[in-house]
């Protein structure tokens, strides 16, 4: 194939995938066709320099996909702590007669996003122009994707991305649990009493409300927790190789965290959880409704409180809702 086949053939790759994930992957591989590197990652960074995940390709199609007991050697801290300090794009070291270039996709306050790629030779200028063009029609296309998954009113990833991320958790390495002692957790988070407070204050004060909730459920989850905007004045967390009592912890946390927003005139605002443990046999639809469930019962209960599904199974209070893979079809 020629260069410039290669190249629309790598650009016609990009722009078809509709997920970021897949996105990623398709950048790894082209840099991988076209440089033939020993080692190709994406590293994030939270906002406290600490690294949140890792996705690599080394050898074959598959994509190592780390959230934990990543690696960042002191050279390589050094050389994102220079990229930060001088403001640079990206920057090539030469090191036990290989070559690492870093290369900045993404800086904001919350997080910074590197490509490294390590290779045996120095890239041509040529190999390292089309990098460039790469990386450049990869950020524009992961802003229009980023844009697609997005709820416009809170910043939070809307219903759709939930639902696309949820059947991926089935398929996928990403949420499994890696810790015998801790699991994956599901979490349906609603305002209290939400329609008193459009009723009394007017829709663009409730909307104000759903973007300083979402604002708190952004501070007080972990960073590589999954925030959706489910519907209305519903929330949805997917959460992490946590125990059952840190995860409760968590919502707790919440529950303060919401109810010190201040807000003229308004009575505190609360809100109420539902919780299941997510289990990869089990039908979505199912924990789905298990969380459901658990809301219900917190807001039967005086709201403003978190339930978990399994309590309520032990007390005798829940329905049997096991819905199999055959009885809906998935979406
Ligand atoms: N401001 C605003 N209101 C919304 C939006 N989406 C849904 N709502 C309102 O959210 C309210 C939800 O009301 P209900 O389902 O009765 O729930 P609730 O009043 O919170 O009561 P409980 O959930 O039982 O505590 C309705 O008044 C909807 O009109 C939105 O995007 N902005």
């Amino acid at each position: 194939m020629s260069i410039s086949n290669n190249i629309l053939h790598h650009i016609e790759n990009f722009t078809s995938q509709r997920d970021k994930e897949l996105l990623v992957f398709s950048l790894l591989k082209s840099i991988r066709e076209i440089l033939n590197p020993i080692r190709t990652s994406i590293l994030t960074l939270n906002g406290q320099d600490e690294p949140t995940s890792e996705i690599s390709l080394s050898n074959g199609d598959n994509c190592e996909y780390r959230y934990q007991d990543i690696n960042v050697s002191d050279s390589m801290k050094a050389s994102l702590d220079y990229i930060n300090t001088w403001h640079l794009d990206e920057l090539m070291k030469a090191h036990d007669e290989q070559y690492t270039s870093f290369h900045v996709l993404q800086q904001s306050r919350q997080q910074n996003q590197y490509l490294i790629i390590t290779l045996n030779n120095k890239p041509s200028r040529s190999e390292s122009y089309i990098i460039k063009g790469m990386l450049s029609i990869y950020a524009n296309f992961s802003s229009l994707l980023a844009e697609s998954q997005t709820d416009e009113l809170t910043g939070l990833m809307n219903r759709k991305t939930f639902e696309e991320s949820i059947v991926k958790l089935y398929q996928g390495a990403a949420f499994e649990d890696e810790n015998e002692c801790t699991s994956n957790w599901i979490a349906i988070i609603d305002l209290d009493h939400f329609k008193a407070i459009n009723d009394s204050a007017g829709h663009l004060y409730g909307d104000e409300v759903l973007i300083h909730v979402s604002r708190v459920l952004q501070q007080t989850f972990r960073q590589d927790d999954m925030l959706f905007r489910f519907g209305g004045e519903e929330f949805v967390a997917l959460m992490r190789g946590l125990t059952k009592s840190k995860c409760k912890a968590l919502l707790e946390q919440l529950l303060v965290n919401v109810q010190s927003i201040v807000m003229n005139d308004l009575d505190p605002i609360t809100i109420s959880a539902g919780v299941c443990e997510f289990q990869k046999d089990t039908f979505h639809v199912t924990l789905m409704d298990q969380a459901d469930q658990a809301l219900y019962h917190s807001k039967e209960n005086g709201r403003n409180q978190v339930t978990f599904y399994d309590d309520i199974v032990e007390a005798g209070l829940a329905k049997d809702n096991n819905v199999t893979h055959g009885d809906i079809d998935l979406f």
